[in-house]
């Protein structure tokens, strides 16, 4: 530490991260070293894009990082938290840039802020009230997409939370814009997959950020559902092409609209699922198994809470699910390695009047999600003048497989 202390005295930027797992699913906190940002919310996620890019790439690529990692970055003034309305704001980013929602770090951050008592880091950590009746507190987060609820459970009369019990969070309102939509894929021929077909059918759902839905069987991986092992370099590769497909395709762009808001009409996830229309609706519960992909061909470990919550969403728009009624989600990657639980996803309230929802495929829902996280670590980073990596790292696979399938 003696070293580390002394390269930062000596000129080189400090940053201080605490290490989190969601189910498998890494979350990199920044705690301190972050520069001032000003603005709301969204003009904070602007000058971090502009400005300081280089940290985020410094964190979370290679070499201090991986293709895989996630973080986020504690934003203690923005609008919502001036009014009162939020305790907290954060910024999420990925291998790729800055997301508008993120569920599995929503979780690992719930923990973090009733566990933290530094005001350094979390100015108004003693307004956070405890419910003495359910052992548990409650964290208002403004996150790009809004403002997200996240009850955790505490011991100790709340001075810290409770591992043992799941943290859950209730998200903006979601809903589903599409089911069966036909992608038109213009050059089959770059995803052998599919045979020769000329068309994929998908669904689109929003829950804090969009998703699209595309079962094994339409990419192309046979009727037989999400399984291991996969064919991983193909499912890759056929991703990949169907993001970029819906991404540059006009006709795709009314399903990954919002309503109200420019800066969240983009899609961001794309889940390999197994479908749940044949199940029985008066089924209580159930489970599915998903496998996302986001970013620069990242792969979530965890079951993707924005994506979960959009899943609840979209099968409730198509009658496949009750109000109340809870439904487990895994994923293919932490539910192979012994991940505790999956995610659980509840629509818990119909909302009717706040969107026009010409677009949208029956009423808006709050979902509600609930999983665990837990701590990893924490880290002192810093990035001298010297390192030609000063200004950011490098993604491998981006050199390597990404790079070759175009
Ligand atoms: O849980 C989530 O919503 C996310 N995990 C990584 C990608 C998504 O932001």
């Amino acid at each position: 530490m003696d070293v580390i202390k002394r390269v930062s005295q000596s000129g080189a930027y400090t940053i201080g991260v605490v290490e989190t797992h969601t189910i498998g699913e890494p979350t990199r906190i920044v705690i301190s070293g972050y520069p001032s940002l000003s603005g709301t919310l969204l003009e904070q996620r602007a000058q971090a894009k502009a400005q300081y890019d280089h940290i985020r790439r410094r964190l979370l690529l290679e070499p201090a990082g991986h293709a895989d990692m996630y973080g986020a970055i504690l934003r203690p003034v923005t609008e919502l938290t001036t009014s009162g309305d939020a305790h907290i704001g954060v910024l999420f980013c990925h291998n790729e840039g800055y997301s508008t929602m993120c569920g599995h770090a929503t979780i690992a951050l719930g923990r973090f802020l009733i566990d933290t008592w530094d005001e350094s880091v979390f100015p108004r950590r003693r307004e956070i009230r405890v419910d003495e009746d359910k052992s548990a507190a409650e964290i208002r987060l403004h996150a790009p997409c809004g403002l997200v609820v996240i009850t955790v459970p505490v011991v100790e009369s709340g001075q810290s939370s409770d591992p043992t019990r799941p943290v859950s969070f209730v998200n903006l309102p979601a809903f589903a814009t599409g089911r069966d939509v036909p992608v038109h894929i213009p050059q089959p021929a770059r995803w052998p997959r599919l045979g020769g077909r000329e068309t994929v059918t998908v669904d689109f759902c929003y829950g804090g950020a969009f998703t699209c839905l595309v079962s094994t069987e339409q990419l192309g991986f046979g009727k037989n559902g999400l399984k291991l092992p996969i064919d991983s370099q193909a499912m890759n590769a056929a991703t990949k092409v169907l993001r970029e497909v819906i991404q540059a395709d006009e006709s795709c762009q009314q399903y990954v609209t919002h309503p109200m808001h420019k800066e969240l009409s983009s899609l961001y996830t794309l889940i390999v699922v197994d479908k749940d229309e044949g199940r029985p609706l008066e089924k209580s519960t159930g489970v599915e198994t998903g496998l996302c992909y986001f970013a620069a061909q990242q792969i979530d470990r965890s079951p993707t809470g924005s994506a979960v919550t959009a899943r609840v969403a979209h099968a409730y728009a198509i009658g496949r699910r009750h109000m109340g009624q809870p439904w487990t989600y895994h994923s293919l990657v932490s539910n192979s390695v012994g991940g505790q639980g999956g995610f659980v996803g509840t629509p818990v309230e119909e909302v009717s009047d706040l969107y026009d929802t010409k677009s949208m495929l029956g009423t808006p829902v709050r979902v509600k999600v609930e999983g665990y996280a837990y701590y990893v670590g924490s880290h002192t980073f810093v990035a001298e003048k010297e390192d030609p990596f000063v200004e950011g790292g490098f993604l491998f696979d981006a050199l390597t497989y990404h790079g070759n399938d175009k």
